[in-house]
């Protein structure tokens, strides 16, 4: 996947360039990230890129001809169409099933505003999809970015060391609607406190069903909405039903 990012501060994408699995994908050549800065295309004396809003209101916006040339060297320099993504705090909500799709396009270009935001002529004529990634605002768009960028790297076959599909399989983790176990590693007991029992008895049929059981439970007390969401797609089966209230009861006494 290639993504260029349009942003007044190319260094802070060294937040994911430079550390951890996104430093590996982009070493591997499994994913691009680079940086267009709409500063380079003006062509005043002070290089600006921002003015005061027409119509008055507070702070300045991200002038339009910096902008639209930025994005015309980003499409030159991926050479193939590109989707073009606007980060913004009105945008959709940002979710996995949209990761996922989004992390199908072999070329994405991100627009991080800064300021109040861009001249709405950009988003009308060039943006494709505008994304937020929670309901508040921040100083700019270039982590709202980084955090699509890193959530679609690792959809990409071969950027998870793990199997992708045991990602997959599992029923626990957002790609299924539920919230994820619990999950402890060495040593079994640390400052008085052990390891649930069953994690240790190497009966993975047991294992499974804690598990399954803990994701469901702490979905019920933490998020009841995705549970609302669970239990009519795909719905509870049988098991999970009984997992789920036998959760309950115990959390209920
Ligand atoms: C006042 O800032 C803006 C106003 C309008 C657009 C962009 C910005 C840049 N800031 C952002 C960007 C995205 C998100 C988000 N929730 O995804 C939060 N803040």
């Amino acid at each position: 996947m290639n993504v260029t990012v349009l942003t007044l501060f190319p260094e802070m994408l060294q937040a994911i360039t430079g550390y951890g699995i996104t430093r590996r994908a982009v070493e591997t050549g499994l994913l691009t990230v680079n940086a267009v800065n709409p500063r380079d295309y003006t062509t005043d004396r002070h290089r600006t890129v921002d003015d005061r809003p027409f119509g008055g209101g507070p702070g300045m916006l991200m002038k339009v001809e910096p902008l639209l040339a930025a994005l015309k060297a980003a499409r030159e320099q991926l050479g193939v169409p590109a989707r073009v993504v606007y980060l913004t705090p009105q945008g959709r909500k940002l979710d996995q099933p949209a990761v996922d799709r989004l992390a199908t396009e072999p070329a994405m270009i991100l627009i991080a505003g800064r300021y109040e935001g861009i001249d709405e002529r950009v988003v009308a004529t060039e943006v494709d999809e505008q994304w937020s990634i929670g309901d508040y605002v921040l100083s700019g768009g270039e982590l709202p970015a980084m955090v699509m960028i890193d959530a679609m790297a690792r959809r990409i076959p071969g950027v998870l060391g793990h199997q992708d599909s045991a990602e997959q399989d599992s029923f626990s983790g957002t790609l299924a609607n539920l919230l994820d176990c619990p999950h402890y590693t060495r040593p079994e007991e640390v400052n008085g406190l052990r390891v649930p029992e069953v994690l240790l008895s190497g009966h993975h049929e047991a294992i499974r069903r804690w598990r399954l059981k803990q994701a469901l439970g702490r979905t019920w007390q933490r998020r009841p909405d995705l549970l609302e969401a669970r239990q009519h797609s795909p719905g509870l089966n049988s098991e999970e039903q009984d997992l789920l209230a036998e959760y309950i009861r115990e959390h209920s006494e």
